[in-house]
């Protein structure tokens, strides 16, 4: 039988997904959220019309012919604006910032002036409005700034805080709850040296990206080969609040392969269960309510690019994010590549600048879904799609590049 393709498992683990409440942070603690409801502007900027350069506001007809002598009545200065208004043959010493007197609409830099006491003389033209930010020009009161699902830069920021917003609603960070599977796990720096152990290595991975991608992470540790003890994992990261629970091995067919039978016996309906991806084939995904269930194989490198392909994606679901998935970018085969099989693969590969303004991804040698130094050697994912014929070096292809 044809195991499920990746696009169905995604559509299945990351489409149908009502976003969590929202919540207001304060705009300074808003990075990497994503906005629950559009943001318009409170107030116009500049909210008036605004000096770009420090020098003389005029009125362009004073300044036609040059040199133009006028008299200087006053100044103008951020935060500090000149009072009165200004009536031809007048004008106004500025700075940058600064809002235009009323009369006013052009500004000549001071290095086109001279200044002999109460009187200002031009040097050189100055074309008529010209050093003058319009008020609004950036953005006007209820203007939409940004958009509900899109995640807040650090750009997204200044324009939020500039567009007069002290706090910023957002999603609720999804709480992911972490566990590993497996009787030879040992925590780094916590094994006896023994050669059966292994130190757990996939839980880093998960957390950084799952954090990276919005979450909160609550680390549930190791958990033994053994049925009961799964299973009260299972309902521990439920009961703590778990709106994704994650586990990492006991995925497999082996008899100590425990995820699938413990998962049903909580009443976690699998929806998913192994797919035609590799790394990744053992994939779990399954429900039990609102909480969402991702059984990741245990192998590092399967669990860390299946974390890439369904754990991101549905973080940032359950905050609304309206960006794709995965963002994929086009390159050029670094070697040839034989046919693909059935099952879709990514491939951990390097990237390379071909100098041209294109990218070269040359997958590393040895691909085994273990090879954690080959993981880290990488810096990005290359796809062959199921059953992609033989393809020569230089055929274009695409890749996800790591973000981290
Ligand atoms: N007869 C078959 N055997 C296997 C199949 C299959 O279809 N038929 N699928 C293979 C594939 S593909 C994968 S991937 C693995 C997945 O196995 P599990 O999810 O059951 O993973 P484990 O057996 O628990 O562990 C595999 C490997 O990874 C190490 N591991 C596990 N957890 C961690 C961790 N948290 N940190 C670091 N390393 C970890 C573990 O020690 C094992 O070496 O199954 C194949 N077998
Ligand atoms: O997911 Mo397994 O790593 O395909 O070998």
């Amino acid at each position: 039988m044809a195991l499920m393709s990746v696009a169905e498992a995604l559509a299945r683990v990351a489409g149908p997904v009502q976003p969590l409440a929202e919540e207001w942070v304060p705009v300074a603690e808003a990075a990497g959220r994503v906005l629950a409801r559009d943001l318009i502007a409170n107030r116009s900027q500049p909210p008036a019309d605004m000096s770009a350069m420090d020098g003389y506001a005029v009125r362009a007809a004073d300044i036609a012919a040059t040199p133009a002598q006028l008299a200087v009545i006053g100044e103008s200065a951020a935060g500090r604006p000149f009072a009165g208004a200004v009536g031809p043959g007048e004008c106004v010493r500025i700075f940058t910032g600064a809002v235009l007197p009323e009369g006013t609409d052009t500004v000549v830099i001071q290095e086109n002036t001279t200044r002999d006491g109460g009187l200002m003389a031009t040097t050189a033209p100055t074309a008529a409005l010209r050093n003058v930010r319009k008020a609004g020009c950036d953005f006007a009161t209820g203007a939409p700034g940004l958009m509900a699902g899109h995640r807040i830069t650090a750009r997204d920021m200044m324009l939020a805080a500039a567009m007069d917003h002290a706090e910023i609603p957002v999603a609720r960070r999804p709480r992911v709850a972490l566990v590993q599977t497996g009787d030879e796990l040992v925590m780094p720096g916590r094994g006896s040296g023994a050669d059966s152990e292994i130190v757990v290595s996939n839980a880093f991975g998960l957390a950084a990206i799952a954090r990276a991608a919005g979450a909160q992470v609550m680390d549930l540790g190791v958990v033994r080969d053994d049925l009961s003890a799964i299973r009260a994992a299972i309902r521990e990261a439920m009961e703590a609040g778990a709106d994704v629970l994650v586990s990492s091995g006991g995925a497999s067919v082996g008899d100590h392969d425990l995820m699938a039978p413990a998962l049903k016996a909580e009443q976690v309906e699998l929806e998913v269960h192994k797919i035609a991806l590799r790394p990744g084939k053992p994939l779990m995904f399954g429900r039990r309510g609102a909480v969402r269930v991702l059984g990741l194989p245990g192998n590092p490198v399967s669990s860390h690019v299946c974390g890439l392909l369904f754990l991101v994606p549905l973080i940032r679901a359950l905050q609304g994010d309206t960006a794709p998935a995965y963002r994929t970018l086009p390159a050029r085969l670094g070697c040839d590549m034989p046919a693909n099989d059935w099952r879709m693969d990514f491939m951990r590969a390097t990237l390379e600048d071909d100098g041209a303004g294109g990218l070269v991804a040359t997958p590393l040698p040895v691909q085994d879904s273990s090879l954690l130094s080959v993981l880290a050697a990488a810096d990005a994912l290359l796809i062959r799609e199921a059953d992609a014929p033989a393809a020569a070096a230089g055929a274009p292809c695409r890749v996800i590049p790591f973000a981290d």
